[in-house]
């Protein structure tokens, strides 16, 4: 049980995250801070500039935890500030699909994850980076770095419109070129989709890395291989039901490091925010580097 009391909180709420309205949750947020006698500040993202200034709040004042509000690209925007800091990250899941809150096992229950403020443990988790840029949860070129990229583009968020998009890209889309170099193997050869995963499952429960651990000390490039459109549906039924890897179309790379050529120029994604790294892209592994606040219920268990 983490012991030491949280008393300086920054909550970054993200107001366009999972279109969901989120003023009620901010009263919330202060009235339960107000009673308990927490100092509570909330900056609210613009989409421009954010970095900079939740930087500079986090440099300026000290606080004892900074609370991600929204989904995964607001927990990589506020996480890649704390990696190798002593500040956790904690997270109120409120964004289209929330990947890594679902695999920290944090209540996906506004109000049940709030209570986390009061009464939590932390742990150290992997990050890794890609040229250079945090990545905390699951990042992929091919396929579903398509569908990303289409998603982010349109007007409307939510889970209904990512499925709406990959049924209108999937029987277009063909296969890309790779090679891929880690510390231990080497691939080359056409993908559907390379997924770089540190965690386990995307927001939409698809569980792409059902046996990657979050601090192991190591990821896992996660390969679709060409497949028969027929048999699309059979994959899909394995990435529902935790059991991708026994796939014949599905390769696993684990890896402490590794070097992704991207031979098409394939476009790609880093946790849910379109990313264009090039044609090179080099991934390293940082082990325990970021504080997350989890359920107490966590304290044992394997992440
Ligand atoms: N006020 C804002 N107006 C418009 N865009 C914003 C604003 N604040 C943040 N953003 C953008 O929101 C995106 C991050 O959204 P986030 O990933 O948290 O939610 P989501 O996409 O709905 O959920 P998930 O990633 O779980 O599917 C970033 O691209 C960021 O630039």
């Amino acid at each position: 049980m983490e012991e030491k009391k949280h008393n300086r909180l920054l909550f970054v709420i993200n107001p366009i995250a999972g279109d969901i309205d989120k003023e009620e949750l901010e009263e919330e947020i202060r009235e339960e801070c107000s009673s308990h006698d927490i100092h509570c500040e909330i900056y609210r993202t613009t989409g421009e500039d954010d970095k900079e200034i939740i930087r500079q709040k986090i440099q300026t004042k000290e606080f004892d935890s900074v609370y991600a509000v929204g989904g995964d690209g607001t927990v990589n925007l506020v996480a890649s500030l704390l990696i190798h800091t002593d500040t956790p990250l904690g997270i109120i899941p409120l964004g289209s699909g929330n990947g890594l809150s679902k695999d920290l096992i944090i209540p996906q229950d506004t109000e049940e994850a709030l209570e986390l403020v009061h009464e939590h443990v932390v742990r150290n988790i992997d990050t890794i980076t890609l040229n250079g840029h945090p990545s905390i949860h699951l990042s992929d070129l091919g396929f579903n770095a398509l569908v990303v990229e289409r998603f982010c583009a349109g007007e409307t968020r939510g889970p209904g419109s990512y499925a709406w998009i990959a049924m209108q890209e999937y029987m277009s889309y063909e296969p890309k070129n790779y090679r891929i170099e880690t510390d231990a193997e080497v691939f080359e050869g056409t993908a559907f989709m390379v997924t770089i995963a540190n965690a386990n499952a995307f927001g939409s429960n698809a569980n792409i890395n059902p046996n990657g651990i979050l601090n192991d000390g190591r990821f896992e490039i996660c390969l679709i291989e060409p497949f028969p459109k027929a048999a699309g549906i059979g994959i899909l039924y394995k990435l529902y039901t935790d059991s991708i890897d026994t796939s014949v179309y599905t390769r696993r790379l684990s890896c402490k490091w590794a070097k992704i050529y991207n031979l098409d120029g394939e476009v790609m994604h880093i946790d849910g925010e379109p990313i264009d790294l090039g044609t090179e892209v080099t991934v390293e592994m940082h082990p325990k580097s970021l504080k997350v606040i989890l359920p107490p219920t966590q304290n044992e268990k394997e992440l």
